[in-house]
């Protein structure tokens, strides 16, 4: 058996794994890189990025639906199948284009799971290496479902590829996924149901404004059945039947395709990780302040696999960062997890950044709650939105914001000031004294505090 040596072998070669591979190579040291999938990880190739190109069509749709005999006259057409060749444009270019640049800084590139052997070993496509560090950036993927016929349900990989918009499509989990591929979904016509276990939807999320996206989603055309337990899942002759119970009661929904949006785990199945001396738990592998697994001061992990992240794209970027420093000049960096804004980009968005009431209640002495469903205010109303809502919290003693909540067709985007805001510890005085463009919607955010 043939042996190979590197500095640094990293597993995964998405956001965080491809980081650490450029930024360690441009600093002198031998790397290389495994990758199990199409190269580019996740969100360039089935997740964020994709998704956003799907979810285009629906906004401008949704723009002009909302103002038709307004000065629309018809609204635009949606054509899933010219929107899929559009998005391949970007998706296509993504795992030969992420092979290019590794490979032309001098990066090795493996095409399979490795697995570990023992601390510092792995075999790789038939060959034994050796790496005074390894680093693990695998991800995550599907929570699989322990149920009959799980074998039928489909993953937003599939949605995001999908040939053409079937007739009827059920979620199971009301999650990120579950939402924004429901919202994409009904809006290319699809008839939509969302089977959660829980009682309501977006747990992490207020649940004010989420009680009130529910209500859009629902007239919408998308059905919600919550606090149902999943029994199985049949095939039928054109269509999936799930099968679940409610308060003790048995019922059954028929779609064409029934995708499993019940979250994610960390990929680390594959990995042997045992051999590897690698704890780790449901969470994902288990890392210190300097991202070095507890257990083997070989390992790293970064991005979605690491049990310190929360499972968004940026903040596994700055784990790469940080885990590539490390490597390079010795443990110096700790994490310190940012405030990280979030969105869920459903029509209206929800967007958050910062502490949650609930959060907040618990943390602080005393705070203001300023919370509207303002529709009547000039944005909303100038461009005949459907929802638009707001929850802001405010530390009574010092004025400072401490947490932002708001539903709107712009939240992903207001959000980001609020995240500002919350981070240089803005009095709501300092930013109602700054000057915003107008008649912008981030200059709502002073009629909001
Ligand atoms: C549908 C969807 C939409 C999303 N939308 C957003 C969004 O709008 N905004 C946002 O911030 N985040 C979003 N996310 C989350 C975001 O995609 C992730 O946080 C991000 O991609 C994590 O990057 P990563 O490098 O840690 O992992 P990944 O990008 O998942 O990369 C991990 C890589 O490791 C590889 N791998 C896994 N197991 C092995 C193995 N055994 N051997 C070798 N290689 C392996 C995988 O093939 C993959 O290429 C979305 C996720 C999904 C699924
Ligand atoms: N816009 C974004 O930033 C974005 C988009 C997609 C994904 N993500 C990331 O990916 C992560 C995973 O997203 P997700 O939507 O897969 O997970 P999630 O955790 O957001 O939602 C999963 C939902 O499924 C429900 N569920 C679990 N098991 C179930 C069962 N057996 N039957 C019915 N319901 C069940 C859960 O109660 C939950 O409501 C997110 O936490 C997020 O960090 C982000």
């Amino acid at each position: 058996m043939k042996y190979k040596s590197y500095d640094v072998f990293i597993i995964g070669s998405g956001v965080a794994g491809r980081y650490v591979a450029r930024t360690c190579i441009k600093a002198g040291l031998t790397v290389a890189i495994a990758d199990n999938r199409e190269y580019g990880g996740t969100c360039a190739n089935r997740g964020c990025d994709p998704k956003k190109i799907v979810m285009g069509p629906t906004e401008v749709f949704s723009l002009a639906d909302n103002l038709k005999g307004k000065g629309v006259a018809d609204g635009p057409e949606l054509n899933w199948t010219d929107n899929q060749k559009f998005k391949k444009t970007f998706t296509d270019k993504v795992p030969a284009g992420t092979e290019k640049i590794l490979k032309n800084l001098g990066v090795t590139l493996y095409h399979q799971s490795p697995k570990f052997l023992d601390e510092n070993t792995l075999s790789v496509e038939g060959k034994t290496v050796t790496a005074k560090k390894i680093v693990i950036a695998t991800g995550q993927i599907p929570r699989p479902l322990n149920l009959k016929g799980a074998q039928f349900l489909k993953t937003s990989d599939d949605f995001l590829k999908l040939k053409k918009m079937p007739k009827s499509m059920t979620f199971i989990g009301a999650g990120y996924v579950g939402l924004e591929c429901a919202h994409m979904a009904a809006r290319y016509g699809c008839e939509v149901t969302i089977i959660e276990h829980g009682d309501r939807a977006l747990k992490a999320f207020d649940p004010d404004l989420v009680e009130e996206l529910v209500a859009v989603s629902k007239k919408l055309g998308i059905r919600f059945v919550f606090n149902a337990e999943i029994k199985h899942i049949e095939k039928l002759r054109k269509n999936h039947r799930v099968n679940y119970s409610q308060d003790g009661q048995s019922h059954s929904v028929k779609a064409r395709l029934v995708f499993n949006t019940a979250g994610r785990i960390p990929a680390i199945k594959a990995l042997n990780l045992e051999k590897g001396e690698v704890v780790y738990n449901e969470i994902g592998v288990v890392v210190n302040a300097y991202l070095q697994n507890t257990t083997n001061e070989a390992v790293y992990a970064c991005g979605d696999v690491s049990d310190h992240s929360v499972p968004l794209t940026p903040l596994s970027g700055i784990e790469a960062k940080i885990v590539a420093e490390n490597i390079i000049h010795g443990n110096q960096k700790e994490i310190e997890v940012p405030l990280v804004p979030s969105a869920v980009f459903t029509i209206p968005n929800l967007a958050m950044a910062g502490l949650t009431e609930k959060e907040a209640k618990k943390n602080y002495d005393s705070i203001v709650v300023k919370h509207e469903f303002p529709e009547k205010w000039f944005n909303s109303n100038r461009s005949n939105e459907k929802a638009y809502g707001y929850k802001i919290i405010i530390n009574a003693d010092t004025d400072e914001i401490l947490g932002a909540h708001i539903l709107s067709v712009q939240a992903a985007e207001t959000i980001n000031l609020f995240t500002l805001a919350i981070n240089l510890k803005l009095t709501t005085e300092a930013v109602k004294n700054m000057i915003f463009t107008y008649p912008s919607w981030s200059n709502d955010i002073k009629s909001m505090l």
